[in-house]
């Protein structure tokens, strides 16, 4: 039996209020225990996945000049990011990964817009705008979701969560993984073991294998997501909120193994809005575990952590 559980979100958005909570529980065992689900009946077209696979392909198949007019001004946070870029926070290697950022995309005139740097857009591949930012919008939902069943199971109320995330600073990562070459630093990774900063990410299956978690014994173990499925994990935000009850969920991305073929995959960060108060969840305050973090915006938060990893200067 794997030891990532597989759940049917349909049992939580139709089913019995049994069914409902033993999704909720199963849910919050499975990110505290494990640090990852993998998610089936989530109702995403999965024609809308495979079309903008398609495009993410065409997208990193453009020359590196080109690729390179799409690179955003805001630290990585939106449009393209060159080869070995990003690196986890411990590191000085860059993964062997590009990727582009596509976040929320806000009525015109919303106050927020000023909080998040606009979407860029690539005039060769015309297709990528409408396909992603509908997957946008069917991954905040399924997030939405997630983040109700995960306040049933803390006992909070439902949209304890899931009102953080209204006018959002979630972002949609795609990314490509080329075949490894001669002459690649040696001890570069697809993505080195890390957390993400955010508090839940949705994760399209991948085109190949190579993501793995880190067990609590210390071991790395392979997740496998079959067609159609998502997968879940915990990233630092949900950590902080939660005072680790729910604990970032380590993870990395291996070389390929077999054949040297790319990877794409397409990491959906689930964020608060940029001015929402990061505070420990009370009932997560115990004699055993007392506060660890002082409160902090997710917007300061995201900044700290971008420098980390390389992508903003300082
Ligand atoms: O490509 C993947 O499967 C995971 C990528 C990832 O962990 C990340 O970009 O944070
Ligand atoms: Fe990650």
């Amino acid at each position: 039996m794997s030891l990532v559980r597989t759940l049917d979100l349909k049992s939580y958005t139709h089913g019995s209020q049994q069914e409902r909570s033993k999704f909720a529980d199963e849910f919050g065992h499975g990110l505290k225990d494990i640090g990852f689900i993998t998610l089936e009946g989530h109702g995403i077209n999965p024609k809308l996945i495979a079309d903008t696979y398609a495009a993410i392909e065409k997208l990193f198949s453009l020359s590196p000049e080109i690729k390179q007019r799409y690179a955003g001004e805001s630290g990585g946070q939106r449009g393209y990011t060159g080869f070995m870029k990003e690196h986890a926070k411990q590191r000085k290697v860059g993964d062997l990964k590009e990727f582009y950022h596509v976040g929320q995309e806000l009525p015109h005139g919303h106050p927020m817009t000023l909080d998040y740097p606009v979407n860029v857009w690539a005039d060769e591949v015309p297709e990528l705008k409408p396909l992603t930012l509908s997957l946008y919008r069917e991954l905040e939902r399924v997030a939405r979701n997630m983040l109700e069943a995960l306040a049933q199971h803390f006992d909070l109320r439902q949209n304890f969560f899931s009102d953080m995330i209204n006018n959002g600073n979630s972002v949609l990562r795609l990314i490509h993984y080329p075949p490894l070459e001669e002459g690649m630093p040696q001890d570069a990774v697809r993505a080195a073991e890390h957390e993400d900063i955010n508090l839940i990410t949705l994760l399209c299956e991948a085109t190949t294998s190579g993501l793995e978690l880190l067990t609590n014994e210390g071991e790395w173990y392979p997740v496998e997501a079959l067609k159609g499925q998502i997968v879940v994990d915990a990233g630092d935000m949900l950590q902080r909120i939660t005072n680790k009850v729910i604990p970032a969920t380590t993870h990395r991305v291996v070389n390929p193994k077999g054949e040297n073929t790319s990877r794409f995959s397409m990491p959906f960060f689930v964020h608060p809005y940029s001015g929402y108060l990061l505070e420990t969840i009370p009932s997560t305050i115990t004699p055993d575990n007392p506060e660890r973090w002082p409160a902090i915006t997710a917007g300061d938060f995201l900044y700290e952590r971008l420098v980390e990893i390389g992508l903003i200067k300082k």
